[in-house]
């Protein structure tokens, strides 16, 4: 379950400069040159049975996380997903086994030591009501003893970076945001100490549809500025291939049934239990992965004059969703500059779904 009970304090992070010692106070611009890229995560052989229950939830659970990389975990209800997350911060202890981060074995650190390591956001956020969204963010840079000056600069660098203008949100309390904007909130306190490692518990699984769109989307865009090595857990296969590098599909007790690209398990699930986990939408998923710019585009001329349009950088399910709004006839492609480059048919979306799958299998089978 996603449940914590932990209070935020146990979301610490760290920023390798920033101890209780008393680092040199860094300007903003270079915390940002700075900041830490992602740790290297491996699980060997990791188990975890809980007392009085009859099979271990997480059974000898091995995997190799490299430092940057955007993992998501994906699996039915008590699969393990939460339980595997958290024995990486130590909120549960494994019965065996070994979790190291950057070669160390997490249980040779200091508690502390390691949860300032590590981001951690959940789905219920955790924002203390009674603080300001500045006064939140700041919880783990105070605990390390930073300046006030350092945490003010660095409270109003996070929001600018989860896109909430620090005039406006800094000093509102909790209950003053919507949904999103706590969610946000939520990333940039868990960035605050710049952690090598985030830990994400279905972080949007809350939020409406579109808002939980245009968090993805944004947290997708922060991801590829900041390189942290991303544990993400979620129920929905489509938050997965959107957002991971690689997936791991589970099954019953953390039984790993495929960790690969989202591409690769879409083009070749290794199995019926993953063909069936990814379901019948399959290919249509598969269209998300693929953009307009790569692929065989008929003439400007082939479509309408009056016809629909999608941007040469749209994915060809906008590009499906697109054709289809408009009664199957081939659609313009706008370039860069809005202006009409190509059309794109139903057969040129079909030929290149077709030679994907294709040439993904063969590699497969080359492997
Ligand atoms: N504190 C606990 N004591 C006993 N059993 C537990 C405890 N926490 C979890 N479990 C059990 O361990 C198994 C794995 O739980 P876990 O929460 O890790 O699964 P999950 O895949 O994250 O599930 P969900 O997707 O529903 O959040 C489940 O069978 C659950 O009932």
């Amino acid at each position: 379950m996603s449940n914590v009970s932990s209070p935020p304090t146990v979301s610490a992070q760290s920023n390798p400069q920033a101890t209780a010692e008393g680092a040199p106070v860094p300007t903003r611009a270079s915390l940002r040159k700075e900041a830490s890229v992602g740790a290297r995560i491996v699980f060997d052989k990791v188990s975890k049975k809980y007392s009085g229950q009859a099979e271990s939830a997480v059974n000898e659970f091995s995997l190799v996380i490299e430092p940057g990389e955007f993992i998501v975990f994906v699996g039915p209800s008590g699969c393990g997903k939460t339980t595997t997350m958290k024995m990486v911060n130590r909120i549960i202890e494994p019965t065996s086994g070994i979790i190291t981060i950057d070669g160390t074995d997490i249980r040779d650190l200091d508690e502390n030591k390691l949860r300032r390591k590590i981001g951690y956001v959940i789905q219920q956020i955790g924002l203390f009501p009674h603080m300001t969204i500045a006064e939140n963010i700041a919880i783990v840079p105070k605990l390390l003893g930073w300046s006030k000056e350092r945490i003010a600069d660095r409270v109003v660098e996070l929001l600018e970076l989860v896109e909430l203008d620090p005039t406006e949100y800094a000093k509102r309390y909790p209950k003053e945001l919507s949904g999103g904007q706590q969610q946000r909130v939520g990333v940039a306190r868990a960035l605050a100490a710049d952690p090598p490692v985030m830990l994400m518990d279905e972080p949007f699984g809350a939020t409406d549809p579109i808002t939980r769109e245009k968090l993805q989307d944004e947290f997708l865009a922060l991801q590829s500025r900041i390189k942290k090595t991303i544990i993400f857990v979620t129920h929905d296969f489509e938050e997965a291939i959107k957002l991971g590098d690689k997936i791991v599909i589970l099954g019953p007790r953390t039984n790993i049934e495929q960790f690969d690209t989202p591409a690769h398990i879409l083009a070749a699930p290794a199995n019926d239990y993953v063909a069936e986990f990814i379901g019948s939408g399959l290919n249509l998923k598969h269209l998300a992965l693929l953009e307009v710019a790569d692929t065989e585009l008929g003439p400007v001329g082939a479509a309408a004059k009056d016809a629909a349009s999608v941007g040469i950088d749209a994915t060809l399910r906008d590009a499906l969703d697109a054709v289809i709004s408009g009664d199957g006839l081939p659609i313009l492609v706008l370039d860069e500059n809005e202006q009409p480059t190509a059309s794109i048919s139903i057969e040129d979306i079909a030929k290149r779904l077709g030679a994907e799958i294709e040439a993904m299998e063969t590699e497969e089978g080359v492997k």
